[in-house]
């Protein structure tokens, strides 16, 4: 499968401290790739990087084209970027919120056409946020805001979704809900980057999981491969159990090192 999005040899530096550096990562249509990693390891960073939201060494192509020479409205059009604990600043409602989200598609406030209203139903659908579409957006709870940050996300319908945390303030239905959302993209034809701290999440969804640290890569691979005891020791400085429960990973961290 081809690339829809891949950083080649990508770096950043931040504060003057190189933050990420010599990261090479690609990901294909049909693709859930899951990035994980202990606080600091520069997961956030790489996400903006691919995102085109940061500059740096190396380059990062949408297509064969690198991604800052993309129209910044095409580039959002291809490109849903869930930034990691999202924050409303507008008293706006939540369906105008979601609205947003047509935007790159040329779309301005009030002016939803068909295309639009069934993306955007559709998004609120998807989210379990329908029945707040009247409510502003300020007034809800942290996990009722991150679905509808998604949902807005989601209305854009890129093709390419860049997801930092989507889950981590979510209740364990809709960590479920939101991820096989998120997979149902990727089986439907998209390209998914989802940053999780859930190991057994992870796991459980990641096509391929990307471990971070430091700023690299440590090790990337299919879930068994890279979730082992040496690795998860390594990188987060963890005994964890890793067992196989219902035919799937499951990984307890049982202890600091
Ligand atoms: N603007 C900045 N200036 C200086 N250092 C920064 C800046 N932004 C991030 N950093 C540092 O870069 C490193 C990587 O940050 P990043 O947010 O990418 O980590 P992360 O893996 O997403 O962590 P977490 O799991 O805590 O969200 C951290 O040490 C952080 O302090």
């Amino acid at each position: 499968m081809s690339a829809l999005l891949r950083a080649v040899n990508v770096g950043a530096t931040l504060g003057h401290r190189p933050i990420l550096g010599g990261v090479d990562l690609s990901v294909a249509a049909g693709e859930m790739v899951v990035v994980i990693g202990p606080n600091g390891a520069g997961k956030t960073t790489l996400v903006r990087r691919l995102a085109g939201l940061l500059d740096g060494d190396g380059a990062v192509y949408l297509g064969d084209q690198k991604v800052e020479a993309v129209a910044p409205r095409l580039r959002a059009r291809k490109i849903g970027y869930l930034p990691q604990g999202h924050v409303f600043h507008w008293p706006l409602s939540v369906a105008d919120v979601v609205a947003l989200g047509r935007i790159p598609h040329g779309t301005g406030a009030g002016e939803l056409g068909g295309v639009d209203r069934v993306a955007v139903l559709a998004a609120l659908e998807a989210t379990g946020t329908l029945d707040l579409a009247d409510r502003t957006v300020t007034t809800l709870s942290g996990g009722e805001r991150a679905r509808v940050a998604l949902a807005r996300v989601l209305a854009g319908e890129p093709q390419i979704i860049l997801a930092d945390e989507p889950v981590a303030a979510l209740d364990a239905r809709y960590q479920f809900l939101v991820l096989d959302l998120l997979r149902a993209r990727a089986k439907a034809g998209a390209a998914i980057v989802a940053v999780l701290h859930d190991l057994s999440l992870a796991a459980r969804y990641g096509d391929r999981i990307v471990l971070m640290k430091d700023g690299r890569i440590a090790a990337e691979g299919a879930p068994a491969a890279v979730l082992t005891h040496e690795n998860l020791a390594a990188t987060f400085g963890i005994r964890a159990a890793i067992e196989t429960l219902e035919g799937r990973l499951v990984v307890t961290p049982q202890a600091a090192l």
